[in-house]
């Protein structure tokens, strides 16, 4: 048995899947930006005064539907999605069409973010919004804060429990809130900790992109019930926001759905009135 043959300590990732390759680059990424902007500089964003609002609140209102929409161009599963969306007139569509929450990609080499489409998506919008990101240092969740989000993603698969305890106080201690994303039974019970506020099922595999609603249906009741419980990624029924309901859950992420179409707006506002 070699290093190369032996299981990672954050679970059962391949050596060289795109998990590991995004957190190398994240890291250099980290790494530029801390040489670029202090932290001093990132405490005098004026964003980093607000208190951010509350996700559980809009999650539950009677008022908004439970989905988290996404803003996103291109994913390395799909490569490019949306070449042409305007990010203000889009989150402004999903937030009247009744979105709990907003989910913005500030990822630039996988997923064509960027820190500005934050920015425009806080400037447009009041509800929640999740900085969507591989969160590796608490540097991130300082920017996070001075960007104007209102939630922080922290993923279990690059993550050791310490790093989610640890940054999820962190968070908390900025007065934002937490979602923790699992894919699977390991990662949900060596990972779940009270510094969270919701916990999210991915139904995609990060490590090889498979797909499966199941993997939703299969968890929800191993989420304990004081987390708000989130299904993420690969919805693009309405039928199926009903049944994960159903089943427990209170959000829904959806982004390709929505960003493959020539106008993602007119998109939500038509899948809404069916769920
Ligand atoms: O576009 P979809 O299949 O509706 O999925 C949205 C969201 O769940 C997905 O983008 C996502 C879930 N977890 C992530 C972590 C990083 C980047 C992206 C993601």
């Amino acid at each position: 048995m070699n290093d190369r043959n032996s299981k990672s300590p954050l679970g059962d990732l391949g050596v060289g899947s795109i998990l590991d390759k995004i957190v190398l680059r994240k890291k250099e990424e980290v790494a530029h930006a801390k040489r670029l902007i202090s932290i001093q500089d990132l405490e005098k964003s004026d964003y980093f005064k607000r208190t951010p609002y509350s996700f559980k609140e809009f999650l539950l209102a009677e008022n908004r539907t439970g989905i988290i929409a996404e803003f996103k161009r291109r994913s390395p599963s799909k490569g490019l999605i949306n070449g042409v969306a305007d990010v203000a007139n889009v989150t402004k569509a999903y937030n009247n069409a009744g979105a709990s929450a907003l989910s913005v990609l500030t990822d630039v080499d996988f997923f064509g973010g960027k820190t500005d489409d934050l920015l425009a998506a806080r400037a447009a919008n009041e509800i929640p919004i999740l900085r969507k990101d591989f969160m590796i240092d608490e540097y991130q969740i300082l920017e996070a804060k001075a960007w104007g989000a209102d939630i922080i993603l922290l993923i279990a698969a690059i993550l050791t429990p310490k790093q989610i305890n640890d940054f999820g106080k962190f968070a908390h201690d900025l007065g934002l809130n937490v979602l923790l994303e699992v894919h699977n039974l390991e990662e949900l019970e060596r990972s779940i900790c009270p510094n969270l506020d919701a916990i999210g099922v991915n139904n995609r595999n990060l490590a090889d992109f498979t797909v499966n609603i199941q993997t939703s249906f299969d968890l929800v009741n191993r989420i304990p019930d004081e987390f708000l419980k989130i299904s993420e990624s690969a919805i693009s029924n309405p039928q199926t926001i009903k049944d994960l309901r159903t089943a427990g859950f209170n959000g829904f992420l959806i982004g390709e759905n929505f960003m493959k179409t020539d106008d993602p707006g007119a998109s939500i506002k038509e899948f809404v009135t069916q769920i």
